[in-house]
């Protein structure tokens, strides 16, 4: 069996690694040449997954062709705001018994799609899967135990793909709300930024929990009204996925919001972390999102003020801080349950 993971960045180095240590032939798509030579000489990955030696089974390639066609599932590990040009270039040598899994965390900017919406419109087919959950690539890498989710229409596809991907150091559940699993993933990159930006200002374990809890609160307020089930959030791709990215130095994004906080601006932050930062962009789109659904998002507002309307961190967490008083619990139903009225 052979497998094109697309994409040679941090995540789709580790994971194929992971695939060509049980066995799989990979062809691992890179668009620098350069990159490509010193995989396959070097069995390196200096620039994105440092110090991890890249097994023999995996070739790595420039050419979409060569990785896309003959392989039985094709990983899709690219920057979220990429995935439609690559589905756009790869469209040609897919075909429709191929598996699509598509590992990259985000929201499409001006459709405000899912990635896998934005997949299946390009190659118009619904063979398109999601690996999401807490899983930083320099801990599988490094054979770290790990939990993740497959998500997807078919159950028994999503076995499949819990099979191909499962090994001692990592474990695959599955989970059948695909809107859920792929939102999680996005929104917890903004909650991220706010951790970082928290821990950049100084302030507290205290404050770094509030953000959590009050975090995946709005997320699933958010996804709720997308049609996400809320207790996804209360899982590996949700709350899971948000407690890794808020507390690991490997976050990309926490990294970036503590640069943030200690006052540097997006373009150094950006320039000098030299890898993809999601948050910022999903900070736009489900700030738009919130707007169109009338949704309460205060996290996700302030960073937008942070990250696009020139903000100071401090003035937007006293914002936070002294908004009207809320129930903690937000359905009425549940105010009932306990005897309020
Ligand atoms: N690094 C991690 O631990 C994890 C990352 N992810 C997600 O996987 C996705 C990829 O992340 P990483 O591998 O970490 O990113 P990265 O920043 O390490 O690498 C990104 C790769 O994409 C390439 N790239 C950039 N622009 C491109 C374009 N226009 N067309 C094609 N390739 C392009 C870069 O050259 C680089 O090889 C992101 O959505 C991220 O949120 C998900 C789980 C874990
Ligand atoms: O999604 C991730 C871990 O699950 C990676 O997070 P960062 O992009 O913040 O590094």
């Amino acid at each position: 069996m052979k497998i094109g993971v697309l994409g040679a960045g941090s995540w789709g180095t580790a994971l194929a690694v992971l695939l060509a240590d049980k066995g799989y032939a990979v062809d691992l798509w890179h668009r620098r040449e350069d990159l490509v030579d010193e995989i396959n000489f070097k069995r390196v990955n200096s620039k994105y997954l440092p110090g991890v030696v890249i097994n023999k089974k995996i070739t790595a390639t420039t050419s979409l062709e060569s990785a896309v066609a003959g392989s039985e599932v094709v990983v899709l590990a690219v920057p979220s705001h990429t995935i439609r040009d690559l589905c756009i270039q790869i469209k040609d040598f897919v075909n429709c018994e191929q598996y699509i899994v598509n590992v990259s965390k985000g929201l499409e900017e001006g459709s405000y799609f899912r990635l896998s919406q934005a997949i299946n419109e390009e190659l118009s087919y619904n063979n398109v899967y999601v690996l999401s959950g807490p899983s930083h690539a320099e801990e599988v890498a490094n054979k770290l135990p790990t939990t993740v989710v497959v998500s997807g229409e078919k159950k028994a596809k999503c076995e499949l793909l819990q099979d191909l991907f499962s090994t001692d150091y990592l474990r695959v559940y599955t989970n059948p709300d695909m809107i859920g699993v792929e939102l999680g993933g996005a929104l917890k990159n903004i909650i991220a930024l706010g951790a970082g930006i928290s821990d950049g200002l100084g302030y507290g374990d205290n404050s770094k929990a509030a953000l959590m809890t009050r975090g995946i609160a709005e997320i699933s307020r958010l996804g709720k009204i997308l049609g996400a089930k809320t207790e996804t959030f209360a899982g590996l791709t949700g709350i899971g996925d948000l407690i890794v990215t808020c507390t690991s130095m490997h976050s990309r994004n926490r990294r970036a919001g503590i640069l943030l906080g200690q006052g540097e601006s997006l373009e150094n932050v950006l320039a000098g972390i030299g890898m993809v930062v999601e948050g910022v962009k999903a900070t736009k789109t489900a700030y738009e999102l919130a707007g169109k659904h009338d949704c309460e998002m205060p996290i996700t507002t302030g960073i937008y003020k942070i990250l696009y309307e020139g903000y100071d961190p401090k003035d937007v967490v006293n914002q936070i801080m002294t908004r009207r008083s809320k129930h903690e619990i937000e359905e009425i139903n549940s105010l009932y349950y306990y005897g309020w009225n």
